[in-house]
């Protein structure tokens, strides 16, 4: 397949576990269908083989830190040089649910480095033309995903969910970062990041 002649635009969604990522990804890919344009909708931890695993370890019992990292890696370098990159080579728009920005936030709150984690994913994953960063206070996402746990568990997950959503707002100041304050209405967002994004494909 040829490579079109003006590439897709790479918009990329991330935010803590609630912010409403996944509805506001598929929103936005229906709307800018309805325009015409064609667009893949993917997310990570992918589809692909260490996707799978990862995806199956979030239930079955979660992985060490080390492993984890290293299949989030592999997840990602596959996913990217077998479906990121090519649809966006035919012109495709890829919107993508979570990217490298979770790995330096949900990783990072598991110790390691985050400017480390930022510069190994970008050796080998492309930054996006667009990454809406989805944010909320803790507590709103948590009621929003009915996860008020035990308070042991709730402390120890409100302060790793503070973690990432710092980690999320230091890459703001980046020229393809849009901060999306997600307090509002679901279609009052939606039509944001719809005005947003079709700004800068039509730019
Ligand atoms: N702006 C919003 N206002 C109210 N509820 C929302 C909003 N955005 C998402 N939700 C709800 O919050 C929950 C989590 O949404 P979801 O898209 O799964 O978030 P994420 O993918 O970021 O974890 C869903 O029940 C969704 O309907
Ligand atoms: C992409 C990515 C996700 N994650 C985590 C965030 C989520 O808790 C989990 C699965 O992502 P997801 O299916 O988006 O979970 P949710 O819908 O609850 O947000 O994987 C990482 O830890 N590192 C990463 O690099």
């Amino acid at each position: 397949m040829g490579s079109a002649d003006k590439k897709g635009l790479f918009i990329v969604i991330e935010g803590i576990d609630g912010t409403g990522k996944s509805t506001q990804a598929k929103r936005l890919a229906e709307s800018l269908r309805e325009q015409g344009e064609t667009v893949l909708l993917d997310r990570e931890p992918s589809d692909g083989p260490f996707g799978k695993i990862l995806r199956e370890s979030m239930t079955a019992g979660r992985l060490s830190p080390d492993e984890e990292l290293e299949l989030f890696h592999k997840d990602r370098k596959q996913h990217v040089e077998d479906v990121i990159q090519p649809a966006l080579a035919r012109g495709e728009h890829v919107i993508l649910d979570r990217y490298y920005f979770s790995t330096m936030a949900y990783q990072g709150a598991r110790g390691f480095d985050v400017a480390e984690l930022r510069a190994t994913n970008e050796a080998f994953a492309p930054a996006p033309d667009l990454l809406f960063i989805l944010d909320l206070p803790v507590d709103k996402a948590l009621d929003r995903i009915g996860a008020r746990g035990d308070t042991a568990n709730e402390f120890e997950q409100r302060d790793a969910l503070q973690f990432c959503r710092d980690v999320f707002l230091s890459v703001k100041d980046e020229p393809y970062a849009e901060v999306i304050d997600s307090t509002p209405s679901l279609d009052a967002i939606h039509e944001q990041m719809k005005t947003i994004a079709l700004q800068k494909i039509k730019a």
